[in-house]
């Protein structure tokens, strides 16, 4: 079962000199739930395009997008806050955490907004805050903790409203490799609990933890391949030849 379907996505921006830039030409692609998705491409390819489309923060120029079974063109514009918080997890490359704010109550937030029962988030946070080995650091403020501390807090906030999908964007970008080992873990084991996961990464280490990796050039889908029976380093090889591939200049 699908629970992201996008087809024939166009996003053109109008740029100062009002030129037509087109970000996304033709995207289509389906996200099965259950699937870890990574999403490569040189700068400039139209990943974050694609993930603001996905995340409701902009709008296709045409084309359609299916998120569990809502047509996120007709959403409106007054639901797409409430339609983020109770649907998706994010995960930026920069935390986004709010300083004025214990951990816990960062990551408690969104179920707040949702006005969710106090002993409900407690008894969601338990099992999470234990695998995330964030259990100690609840009290503390997020100036107070390390980067890869605050990723894991942050991957908390977008676990606990157990979301149809999690948005990663860079997630790893600003983490020592300790700590992208041990997110990058984290990640395929709550994949293996059937989150489904979109990640964009430049890295293609990051991306080998995926079952499959898309492959984003000019605006348009140029190649994907899954992990299958491959081993992470099998896997990693393939995406490392593929990106060599996408960043000739002949092709
Ligand atoms: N608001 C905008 N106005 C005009 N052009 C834009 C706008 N946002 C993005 N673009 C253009 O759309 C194209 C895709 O940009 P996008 O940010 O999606 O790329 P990206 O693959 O995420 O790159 P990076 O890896 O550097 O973050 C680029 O040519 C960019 O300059």
């Amino acid at each position: 079962m699908n629970i992201l379907a996008l087809t024939h996505i166009r996003r053109v921006f109008a740029d100062d000199s009002k030129n037509q830039v087109p970000a996304l030409k033709d995207i289509s692609l389906t996200v099965d739930k259950g699937e870890y998705v990574a999403i490569m491409g040189e700068s400039g390819a139209g990943k974050t395009t694609l993930l603001n489309i996905i995340a409701t923060l902009d709008k296709a120029t045409s084309g359609n997008i299916m998120l569990n079974g809502v047509d996120l063109n007709k959403l409106p514009e007054k639901q797409t806050a409430k339609f983020r918080r109770e649907h998706l997890g994010f995960v930026f490359q920069n935390f986004n955490l709010l300083d004025t704010f214990n951990n816990r109550d960062n990551i408690f937030l969104p179920l707040v907004l949702a006005k969710t029962k106090y002993t409900v988030m407690q008894q969601r946070l338990q099992p999470l805050a234990k695998q995330l080995e964030i259990g100690d650091l609840l009290e503390r403020y997020p100036y107070e903790i390390s980067g890869g501390q605050k990723q894991r807090v942050a991957a908390a906030r977008a676990l606990i409203t157990q979301p149809d999908l999690v948005l990663a964007d860079e997630p790893t970008g600003a983490l020592d490799s300790h700590n992208t080992e041990k997110l990058l873990q984290l990640f395929e084991k709550v994949n293996l609990q059937g989150q489904t996961i979109l990640m964009v990464t430049h890295s293609a280490a990051a991306a080998s933890h995926s079952k499959r990796t898309l492959f984003i050039k000019d605006g348009q889908i140029y190649h994907e391949i899954f992990k299958g029976d491959h081993s992470r380093a099998e896997y990693l090889q393939k995406i490392m030849t593929s990106l060599a591939a996408l960043t000739s200049k002949e092709r």
